[in-house]
């Protein structure tokens, strides 16, 4: 980073220079482009679904197998798609509706719960940390949803009138949902099932509603340059109808098919941590569309800031050394290494 260039924060959001002009700035433009990132020939990965009531019922006959569906998908894809989670279609509609709903409010409207360069909480855009930084295509609400405490409802737009509703409801079913995961990811590595839950502890999650406006040029302009997450695990609401998320295997791109009725499960670099290498934080990045815009809705489950997560004892031994330092507040070590496109895993590991 040039010792002098303070980090500052885009003076328009993305949805407003498209309103203003055809071209795109050329902060956006990855100049050596990526031509296979928007072609037709990126294939569509494995499908990948979980079943959520299944793996949840220890009973059942088929949970083992189910199990190991999970494991096999973390360890080669870091990602999987949860069905049977409980919730009904149309209210996962409805929380696209609300995401929609909240960028079709005036610009003005929307300014008023405009992030701070040292905050992450509120509407903008990354932070620009370097000179040179490419800028992804993409406008957002940030919004720490639980627990209840952290809010900071001053950024939480009050013109919406079932927005805290709906999301109150969609927190309580991700948190079961959390928990279920996470003891099914240890069950799945044979481990005591409350391993990564402790771990874990009771941590925080974040929602990122994630709006990418169309974009003239999308073979050189990315919604979100590639990247694995800084939570735990990510639980993701996918567009109905536009792809754009494509997901990084043994160095080749692959589309996530839009499965509606699913929640996107993709592991981030802290599971990848805790397990020692075993579970595979998913790199992804985002693709813009020339003629259609699309929405998602992340949520990022990730421990206290101040706890330190390191890998699971039971996880290290002679075969398997400790592979990656323990670390503490990972999201602060994560934004400066994501906005120079590099991951911040490889610069905790041993
Ligand atoms: O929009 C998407 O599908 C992915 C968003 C994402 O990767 C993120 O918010 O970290
Ligand atoms: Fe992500």
């Amino acid at each position: 980073m040039a010792a002098s260039f303070k980090p500052e924060l885009l003076p328009m959001p993305v949805q407003e220079i498209v309103r203003n002009t055809k071209e795109v700035p050329d902060r956006f433009i990855h100049k050596n482009g990526f031509p296979q990132a928007t072609l037709d020939s990126v294939p569509l990965m494995d499908t990948l679904l979980i079943d959520i009531a299944l793996i949840s019922s220890p009973s059942s006959p088929s949970v083992e197998a189910e199990l190991r569906k999970l494991r096999s998908a973390l360890s080669s894809w870091g990602c999987f798609q949860v069905v049977n989670h409980g919730m009904t279609s149309s209210f996962l509609d409805e929380m696209r509706h609300v995401t929609k709903q909240f960028f079709a409010l005036p610009f003005a409207e929307k300014q008023k719960y405009s992030r701070k360069v040292d905050d992450i909480d509120g509407y903008g855009n990354d932070t620009i940390f370097y000179e040179h930084q490419t800028l992804d295509w993409i406008d957002r609400l940030y919004l720490t949803v639980y627990p209840k405490n952290q809010r900071k409802l001053n950024f939480w737009p009050e013109k919406l009138s079932k927005f805290s509703e709906v999301i109150d409801e969609y927190v309580a079913n991700l948190k079961i949902m959390l928990d279920v995961l996470l003891k099914a990811m240890a069950r799945a590595l044979k481990l005591e099932e409350n391993c990564f839950l402790n771990e874990h502890g009771e941590g925080s999650m974040a929602a990122r509603f994630n709006l990418y406006p169309t974009c003239s040029t999308p073979e050189r302009v990315l919604g979100a340059k590639p990247h694995g997450d800084r939570s735990t695990i990510t639980l993701l609401l996918l567009d109905k109808e536009v792809e754009g998320l494509q997901v990084l295997k043994d160095d080749n791109w692959f589309k996530v098919p839009v499965i509606p009725h699913a929640i996107f499960v993709n592991a981030g670099d802290l599971a990848e941590i805790m397990s020692n290498g075993i579970i595979k934080s998913a790199v992804h990045r985002v693709v813009t569309d020339s003629e259609r815009e699309r929405i998602s809705l992340a949520m990022f489950c990730k421990p206290n800031p101040n706890a330190e997560i390191g890998p699971l004892n039971e996880l290290i031994n002679a075969d398997r050394p400790q592979l990656y330092k323990k670390v503490k507040n990972y999201d602060e070590l994560f934004f400066q290494h994501y906005q120079l496109g590099q991951r911040t895993i490889t610069a905790v590991k041993l």
